[in-house]
């Protein structure tokens, strides 16, 4: 059982994929008042932003989605902190790409890497999410509920951008 994993889910926006990654890249601390059930809080903790190696500390709240004897239970958001570096910003390839280092992920996960890319075509832009990680024993899930979270952020920015 391999304790290393990767998910990428892609999920086309209307929204413009510049505007999306500039988010990203250089005002992730905007994404509280795009998507507030999500994220709750996004601060600058070292470096400036937008910069490769500057600190990130994220405050979001996420539902753990699972089954018992069949049913489904969802627990409501649970707090959640999770302190992050740039690690790569690739303006070519319009990606950003986010190490964990410290916050509920790394009591499960040894090393947690996301990657947000958007390709742009036309009017299409299609957004691809990474997620790369090592668990710290072969019970812990693959994070797939993390990846709906991803998921579902991105929409909300998307909707954010839509003319109302
Ligand atoms: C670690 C979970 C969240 C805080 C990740 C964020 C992107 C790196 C969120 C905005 C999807």
């Amino acid at each position: 059982m391999a304790l290393t994993g990767k998910l990428v889910s892609q999920i086309d926006i209307k929204s413009d994929g510049d505007v999306f990654h500039e988010i990203f890249r250089e005002r992730p601390h905007h994404i509280s008042g795009m998507s507030p059930d999500h994220i709750q809080n996004c601060d600058l903790h070292e470096g400036d932003w937008g910069k490769v190696g500057s600190v990130i500390y994220w405050d979001y709240t996420h539902e753990l989605i699972f089954m018992i004897r069949l049913k489904i239970e969802r627990t409501d958001g649970e707090k959640k902190v999770a302190k992050e570096i740039i690690e790569a910003i690739d303006e070519e390839q319009k990606s950003v790409t986010f190490k964990v280092i410290e916050g509920d992920l790394m009591k499960v996960y040894k090393t947690f890497k996301l990657r947000v890319h958007v390709d742009t075509n036309g009017e299409d832009n299609l957004v691809t999410w990474t997620l790369e990680y090592e668990k710290l024993h072969e019970d812990v899930p693959d994070p797939h509920t993390l990846m709906d979270f991803c998921l579902k952020v991105t929409k909300d920015i998307e909707t954010h951008h839509l003319p109302p």
